[in-house]
């Protein structure tokens, strides 16, 4: 039996690692489960899986979802971030999944990391705003993290059996989002409707926007540089609009070996659960013929700057991808409330990103403090 904590079980990860469970009930129990502010599917999930901890971050929604349950429920229920903590930290729980979106993720991540748990990352904003700071700290702390995000387990799984240091570059690919091919005028106009249909993916919104921007991509940029150690020159996007080939490594004797496989998150959920085995389940199996195409293009830096933006951080270094990263994600929320228009992301952040001046990252707080001076810069940039 492999026991673990769910972080953010009420979101799209969270739910598909619980579908990962029920295919394997007789192998996974879940200890402890969060949410923010889904109680009522926090109410089913107690009542399916019997957590011993739910933490919902809401502190009110925390004392309503007590009041629904049931009254012969003996999970402890616990609420912010001591909750959120305690859950990463959950003794029983090996693995953790962190599948909370944003930056709130960091914290709890480094909890579980000094605690030496596994981590099952899909929160990747935790290594771009931590970077080699949480890599290092995992090190450290003896605490494997296994990617869960589609294109890095697609690359994790193109290195088994091969050395790192024969990498000659990561093909990351990018499905290009409903926007693929449209050029600045067109997406003047663009609606927060039109940007969360997502053509292959059906996730958290956080992400769709950021799939639609391309900002996603430039995250994944990030994350792919100090997950597996190279250079951003190393890292080559490509779009690939059907979403099959989920990434792949090009070796130093120019042979590639890609991840192949239909958009299921699922797949990578399990692969990270399980790993190193590979288990049997019940998804669709991947069929090249009736797919029929696969097509790839290079993508447009200039209309989509969020990607060039990621980039540009990265050769920056120290707190720009941490600052990059909390002006997105200010202004992706900001866009959804329907404040700003769909090309004010990039702007913003581009306009956030040539106001910073870097620091080197010495803990999380120098994260943290550069999450609070993004906020506070956009505020007063918004105001005037
Ligand atoms: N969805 C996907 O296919 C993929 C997602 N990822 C990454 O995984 C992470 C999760 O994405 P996704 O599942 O799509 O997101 P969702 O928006 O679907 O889910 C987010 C989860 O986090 C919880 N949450 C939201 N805000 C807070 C907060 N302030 N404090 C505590 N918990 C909070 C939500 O709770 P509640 O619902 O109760 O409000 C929910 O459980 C992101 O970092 C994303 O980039 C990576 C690859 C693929
Ligand atoms: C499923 C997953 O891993 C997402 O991050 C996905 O990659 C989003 O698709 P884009 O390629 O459009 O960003
Ligand atoms: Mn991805």
């Amino acid at each position: 039996m492999k026991y673990i904590s769910i972080l953010g079980s009420t979101g799209s990860i969270g739910t598909q690692t619980l579908d990962v469970v029920r295919e394997h009930d007789d192998e996974l129990k879940v200890c402890a489960i969060t949410g923010n502010n889904n109680i009522e599917l926090l109410r089913e999930q107690i009542i399916e899986f019997s957590p011993m901890l739910c933490c919902v971050m809401n502190e009110e929604k925390a004392s309503a979802l007590k009041n629904i349950l049931p009254s012969n429920v003996k999970t402890e229920i616990m609420s912010g971030m001591d909750g959120l903590i305690a859950a990463a930290e959950y003794e029983k729980s090996e693995i953790i999944v962190t599948a909370v979106s944003g930056m709130i993720g960091l914290k709890p991540t480094v909890a579980a990391i000094k605690k030496g748990k596994t981590i099952a990352l899909a929160n990747k904003e935790t290594l771009v705003t931590g970077g080699d700071y949480i890599m290092n700290l995992a090190r450290q702390y003896h605490a494997p993290i296994l990617p869960v995000d589609s294109e890095h387990s697609a690359i994790f799984q193109s290195l088994m059996a091969n050395d790192k240091k024969s990498i000659n570059k990561i093909v990351l690919t990018a499905s290009g989002g409903p926007f693929r091919g449209k050029n600045t005028d067109f997406l003047k106009n663009v609606k927060v409707e039109d940007a969360l249909k997502h053509p292959n993916w059906s996730m958290g919104k956080k992400i769709t926007i950021d799939s639609a921007t391309l900002m996603n991509k430039g995250l994944e940029v990030i994350e792919a540089k100090f997950l597996f150690d190279v250079e951003p020159e190393q890292i080559e996007v490509v779009v690939h609009p059907q979403s099959i080939i989920h990434s792949g490594v090009e070796f130093c004797d120019h042979s590639t070996i890609a991840q192949l496989g239909l958009p299921d998150m699922r797949v990578p959920i399990q692969f990270a659960l399980f790993y190193p085995k590979r288990l049997n389940n019940s998804y669709k199996s991947l069929s090249l013929s009736e797919i029929g195409n696969l097509t790839f293009e290079k993508p447009d830096m200039e209309v989509f700057k969020c990607l060039r933006l990621a980039f540009d951080s990265l050769r920056e270094g120290g707190t720009m991808p941490a600052v990059l990263n909390a002006s997105n994600e200010v202004c992706v929320s900001l866009f959804l409330d329907k404040k700003i228009s769909f090309l004010e992301i990039g702007d913003l952040n581009e306009k956030i990103m040539n106001m910073h001046k870097k620091e080197k990252i010495e803990s999380i707080e120098t994260i943290l403090s550069a999450e609070e001076w993004t906020k506070r810069t956009i505020n007063s940039l918004l105001k005037n």
